[in-house]
């Protein structure tokens, strides 16, 4: 198994948005533990399984919330009880609150005033047509489809052009048109120098997006770095497998010899096999199976929930 370092890459260089030493509990119930994480302008996901402290992190970024330990802070200022700072933030929240009856238009431009912006009517007009919105700007709210709401949440979030961007689980709900549709919006706005930080619990989600992925486990930072190496960290990494051939017994005999191969057992209709990583297996078990006359009936890897492979990259 090829080792990897799971040091979290902190800093960016350019920082806007940085935690230091972190930590936030509920009673008895630690949702932080202490993390340190530096974020800069593009994309960046925060991907972690239910549970794991992504909304409480991203709640405690836009001053919702105080960290019991630590320091949240946006260009060197700090997130809590400073109104200063929500300038220069939108957060979209993972639950849906808006008034279905307001329109589009009506609605990011009531966020426009609330902002006390200068020229509320012109930025709510551009903030929805960054989101592509303006065709459906005078429709109300309650007939839009999910991703229709989303992106006007967005523009609402987006009205007083706040450097940073916080979405809790934006793709919750949508249909891959308007998942498409919302990653090329991330995009855009990452390219445009924009800060932007998602939660999400979906490592494909998140490796569509996002050119940074903080990886965060049991409140923890499991894990960062670009989604190549965040893949890479869950793959290369023991596996199980249950396999079935037309002659399990002679097949288990070759496979003890192979390097990836950490233990066989034998059942009733087939084996277990662990497997040092996925890839190696893989390759191999074909390559075996051929050079023993051995057809292959079935391979499935047997622990592939997300929550293995989380805990996986927490205790490693
Ligand atoms: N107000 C609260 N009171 C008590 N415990 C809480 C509260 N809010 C969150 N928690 C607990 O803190 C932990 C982290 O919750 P959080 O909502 O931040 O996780 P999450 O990663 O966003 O999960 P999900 O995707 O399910 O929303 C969980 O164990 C949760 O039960």
């Amino acid at each position: 198994m090829t080792t990897e370092t799971l040091t979290p890459e902190t800093s960016t260089g350019t920082d806007v948005v940085n935690l230091t030493n972190v930590t936030r509990w509920y009673g008895n119930v630690v949702a932080v533990n202490d993390i340190t994480m530096s974020l800069g302008s593009g994309v960046t996901g925060l991907l972690g399984p239910n549970g794991a402290g992504k909304t409480t992190v991203l709640h405690m970024m836009a001053g919702f919330l105080a960290p019991s330990r630590g320091t949240v802070t946006i260009d060197g200022k700090p997130t809590w009880r400073n109104p200063a700072v929500y300038r220069d933030l939108g957060l979209v929240t993972e639950r849906e609150a808006v008034h279905s009856f307001l329109t589009a238009e009506q609605f990011v431009l009531a966020c426009a005033k609330m902002q006390k912006l200068k020229d509320p009517a012109g930025a709510a007009r551009k903030a929805l047509e960054l989101v592509e919105m303006t065709g459906a700007a005078n429709r109300r709210i309650g007939t839009f489809s999910k991703g229709m709401r989303q992106r006007t949440r967005v523009a609402a979030a987006l009205v007083h052009d706040p450097r940073v961007l916080l979405l809790d689980e934006p793709f919750n709900g949508m249909d891959p048109r308007q998942r498409m549709h919302m990653m090329e919006l991330l995009h855009s706005l990452g390219d445009r120098g924009h800060t932007i930080l998602f939660s999400s619990h979906i490592l494909e989600e998140v490796e569509q997006v996002a050119g940074l992925v903080q990886v965060i486990v049991a409140g923890r930072l499991a894990a960062s770095g670009d989604y190549r190496k965040i893949r890479r960290l869950m793959t290369n990494r023991p596996h199980v497998f249950a396999v079935r051939s037309s002659d399990d017994r002679r097949l288990a005999v070759a496979l003890i010899g192979e390097k990836s191969v950490s233990g066989i057992e034998m059942e009733a209709g087939g084996m277990t096999v662990r497997a040092s990583d996925y890839g190696s297996f893989t390759r191999a078990l074909p390559r075996i199976a051929l050079e023993q006359g051995i057809r292959l009936h079935k391979l499935v890897p047997s622990d592939e929930s997300l929550e293995s492979v989380f805990s996986y990259l927490l205790e490693a």
